[in-house]
């Protein structure tokens, strides 16, 4: 068998907090017949990697690192371990359509999902398609108030999957459902049951892709919770004392480009240590088309996507989801950028642009 083209490799992180039930997932993964080939990165908190022991061998290779926290010390290795793994899939020593990093639960995926944009060699290679997070039912509510990385790494997720709900009570797994979807709104909740597994909910998700998609009003994308007025204390109160939720921003019209660049880039110079993800489609003046931009932290992309159709109601929306969103200030930074019939449009699209540059190279 042969590698497929030239194009980018798609990969898949798995995350989720310690026992949630990653390496279960893993191996069903392996195991159900969707006829992908699946290349496997383990990492191990400690000296010895368990989870690899654990794992069936159906995956084309499976890549060992316990050297450490994936999300800190090792972050230069799982570049070097990406590298390697496709030379040696261009020189047809390994067969694989996909690879699947399986991080230790207590990761904070942000410098993972770091690494395949701020390294040139990897961003040209791979393409980072989702971030799985598994949610342990019966300890995760608990873990929520203990362990703020949990709160990343669901708030860094494109799919929740809720594992362990065999032993819990209906209404408990309500809460914490509702709780979850709090915290990341954006991704879509499935409870992992035995039986059938729906890859088609786990692959080819095209999480980070620019599109006009990424704020689409499907049946999949649950509700949005926009929290009170105020800063800080606020804005965890509303989110079940979580430090961890989200925001929508939105205008029922479009945006002025100069002034939602600035606001943009003053967002993230201020908050982008704490912003996880965020994506926003924004209509512009004398623009047919939706400007597009996502980011994680203050590394972010923007493009022009697809154009309004006609029956397109031109809007202006961005989610954030991050820690301790001071809402009362982006709300007013947003009013600032907004466009009615009654206010002259700017034309010169180059500022929201360099500024957006300006973010992500800083
Ligand atoms: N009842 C039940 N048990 C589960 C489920 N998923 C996983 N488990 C069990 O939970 C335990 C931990 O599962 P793992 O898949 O090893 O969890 P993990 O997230 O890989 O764990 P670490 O790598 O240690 O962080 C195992 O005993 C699994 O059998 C589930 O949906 N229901």
């Amino acid at each position: 068998m042969e590698n497929a083209s030239n194009a980018p490799i798609p990969v898949t992180v798995l995350t989720g907090f310690l026992g949630a039930g990653k390496t279960t997932l893993l191996n069903r993964i392996l195991t159900t017949g969707h006829g992908q080939r699946i290349a496997v990165i383990e990492n191990e908190f400690g000296p010895v990697n368990i989870d690899s022991e654990l794992l069936v061998q159906q995956s084309a290779e499976v890549v060992e690192m316990t050297n450490g926290c994936l999300c800190c010390t090792v972050r230069g290795d799982l570049a070097k371990n990406l590298i390697d793994l496709k030379a040696r899939r261009e020189k047809g020593e390994l067969v694989f359509d996909r690879i699947v990093i399986e991080t230790t639960g207590l990761a904070d995926p942000g410098p993972v999902i770091q690494t395949f944009f701020a390294e040139p060699e990897l961003a040209q290679s791979y393409l980072l398609d989702a971030v799985l997070t598994v949610v342990d039912a019966v300890h995760a509510p608990r873990q929520l108030d203990e362990h703020p990385v949990l709160l990343k790494q669901i708030g860094f997720a494109d799919r929740l999957l809720v594992s362990k709900s065999d032993g819990v009570a209906t209404d408990a797994l309500d809460t914490l459902v509702d709780r979850i979807a709090r915290i990341n709104p954006r991704a879509p909740i499935r409870h992992l049951v035995d039986g059938d597994l729906d890859i088609g909910f786990l692959f080819d998700i095209r999480g980070f892709n620019l599109n006009e998609s990424l704020l689409a009003d499907d049946a999949a994308t649950p509700r949005f919770y926009p929290v009170a007025k105020g800063i800080g204390a606020a804005f965890v109160r509303k989110n079940h004392g979580d430090e961890i939720g989200s925001l929508l921003l939105e205008h029922a019209g479009d945006v002025d480009l100069d002034r939602i660049g600035a606001f943009v880039q003053q967002m993230l110079d201020r908050h982008g240590d704490d912003l996880l993800r965020y994506k926003g489609v924004l209509a512009v003046p004398e623009q047919a088309s939706k400007l597009v931009f996502q980011g994680v932290h203050r590394i972010a992309g923007f493009d022009y996507g697809a154009e309004w159709a006609d029956d397109d109601v031109r809007r202006s929306r961005i989610v954030l989801i991050g820690r301790r969103l001071p809402e009362a200030e982006l709300r007013a930074g947003f009013a600032t950028c907004l466009l009615t019939e009654h206010t002259q449009a700017l034309t010169d699209q180059s500022g929201f642009l360099v500024a957006l540059n300006r973010a992500s190279a800083s």
